[in-house]
């Protein structure tokens, strides 16, 4: 099982409402007292990783947003830091909580640090500061961004000095990572009480920056309709793999791929599972490909089926293949580079139809499934699919241009199915049967590329061989994929290749 940290939960706009909500009139903490936890951790982040700051400018709204960016200016003013504040709807509307910090921030102020402006116009681009806080609009955005709003995005996004946005950059949608009509491109952002699921969606990667998340009072029973996640090294750790005291107690694989002109994938995925410490790996394959194996991977247990004419999978090598695969304990990862020759989608298929292992079935093995509905009424599916986004367009029987769409599709076809699903893209997206999804923070639209995705099908099936969880395997293969990604990139101008991932 995956468990993720509350700091890891991704909530929508409405989530974080009802919460707050709830927070205020159910549990009885006040909006005000949330606010000023609010903006205190987010003023002492900001003193941590910038110490040298003198002049900030606050772009505030009418909303909680602004208050926050309020409070955050009275703890700053208090360590001789100015503050020239924009009230971009005027000062007459601020909502209740925000009005109250506007009079306490005066109250800090004998010294005169504190600029005020109470229109955009009125604000004429100040002499010289070194920092501009974006309060303009949280949770509380409702449209593509009205009037001065755009223009005050468009300035900030202009300066060069660092752009701290409060909860949300604001212009960006919390829940579909889209920007509207403008966005705030932060070098940070404070979100607060969760992370948002927009900050990893569509366009949110390239405009939050650095997300710090601040803990807020919000009990942790509110949390509990949030199916989003946030996979990161923080908090999946990384497997240990325990030597048992015979081989085949540490792990079992058979891996059922490869045909003629596709022999390397099925070498890719089998070396790619092995270097993961695995007990055994038996590669199952046309007995025509045998020697192309022989020659490539020696520690690789060969277990050829049929005759020596063969060079891809059909259905006579069924009851061989049943045989093989029926003799220990042991994942199966069909798949890679089998082809899509009309008997071997027979022979995918009707293996899937009497197979009670937990498998992972990718590239050609997906191909087979979008040419037959029958898969979908098999009973017995401890299935992992991990499609590119070509093949799970047609997994879908559509296309799917949005991140939002693509989240939600998949989450709703892993439940309808039984199945766990990892699509790759940006992010990635790993979704199970109950309906719970998680997203990387890094690009995975690497792993659709050949040869590479063939190394992530090899350690998703490794994890699952170990016994690992669905989703633990497919989260600890994507963040191991993303550290020697990272790692390669460290040192290299160039993209890796895909051996560099195993
Ligand atoms: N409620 C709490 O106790 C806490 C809230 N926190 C912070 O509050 C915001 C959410 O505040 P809210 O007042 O609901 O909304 P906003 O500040 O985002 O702004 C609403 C305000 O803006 C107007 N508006 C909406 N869309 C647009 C637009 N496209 N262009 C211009 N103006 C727009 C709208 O009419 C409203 O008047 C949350 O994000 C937190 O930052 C704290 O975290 C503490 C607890
Ligand atoms: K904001």
């Amino acid at each position: 099982m995956l468990n993720a940290p509350v700091s890891h939960y991704l909530f929508t706009a409405a989530q974080s409402r009802d919460i707050d909500e709830q927070t205020i009139n159910e549990i009885g903490i006040e909006g005000f007292t949330l606010m000023e936890i609010a903006g205190y951790s987010a003023s002492q982040q900001i003193l941590n990783i910038y110490p040298e700051l003198s002049h900030g400018i606050y772009l505030c709204g009418k909303g909680n947003n602004a208050g926050d960016a309020l409070v955050i200016a009275r703890y700053l003013i208090q360590h001789d830091i100015n503050a020239s504040i924009v009230f971009l709807s005027g000062m007459d509307g601020l909502s209740p909580d925000t009005h109250k910090n506007f009079e306490l921030l005066k109250k800090f102020d004998p010294e005169n640090k504190i600029s005020i402006y109470d229109s955009w116009d009125d604000f004429s681009g100040q002499a010289s500061f070194d920092f501009i806080i974006d309060g303009m609009l949280g949770t509380g955005l409702d449209s593509n961004l009205r009037g001065d709003y755009q223009k005050a995005v468009q300035w900030a996004n202009q300066q060069s000095v660092p752009v701290f946005s409060i909860d949300i950059p604001t212009g960006l949608h919390a829940d579909l990572g889209e920007i509207m009509g403008k966005v705030i491109k932060a070098d940070h952002t404070f979100t607060f009480g969760g992370r948002k699921q927009g900050f990893y969606l569509q366009d949110g990667p390239l405009h939050t920056g650095q997300v710090t998340y601040c803990e807020l009072p919000f009990p942790n029973e509110l949390k509990t309709s949030c199916n989003t996640f946030l996979i990161d090294e923080s908090w999946v750790s990384e497997h240990q793999s325990s030597l048992g005291v015979h081989k085949y107690d540490t792990g079992v694989l058979y891996i059922i791929a490869g045909s003629e002109g596709l022999t390397g994938a099925a070498v890719m995925a089998a070396k790619s599972a092995w270097a993961e410490g695995l007990g055994a790996v038996f590669l199952v394959c046309p007995r025509g490909l045998l020697s192309v194996y022989e020659h490539n991977l020696p520690s690789i247990i060969k277990k050829p089926v049929g005759e020596q004419s063969d060079t891809c999978f059909s259905e006579a090598h069924l009851p061989d293949v049943r045989q093989i695969v029926g003799e220990k304990q042991g994942a199966v990862l069909l798949g890679p580079g089998l082809g899509r020759k009309e008997e071997t989608v027979r022979f995918v298929i009707d293996f899937l139809s009497q197979n009670n292992r937990k498998t992972v079935i990718d590239a050609d093995a997906l191909w087979a499934l979008a040419q037959s509905q029958k898969w979908k009424e098999f009973e017995e599916k401890q299935w992992i699919l991990t499609p590119h986004p070509g093949e799970l367009a047609r997994l879908l029987e559509q296309d799917v241009k949005k991140d939002y769409q693509r989240l939600n599709l998949v989450r709703n076809f892993s439940a309808e199915h039984n199945v766990t699903t990892l699509s790759k893209g940006m992010p990635g997206i790993v979704s199970t049967k109950n309906g719970d999804s998680y997203l990387t923070n890094y690009d995975t639209r690497y792993f659709a590329r050949a040869g590479s995705g063939d190394v992530l099908a090899g350690k998703i099936s490794a994890y699952l061989a170990l016994d690992y969880s669905p989703e633990y395997s497919c989260a600890q293969a994507l963040l191991n994929g993303k550290k020697k990604l990272f790692t390669y990139l460290d040192t290299n101008r160039d993209l890796p290749e895909p051996t560099d991932f195993i």
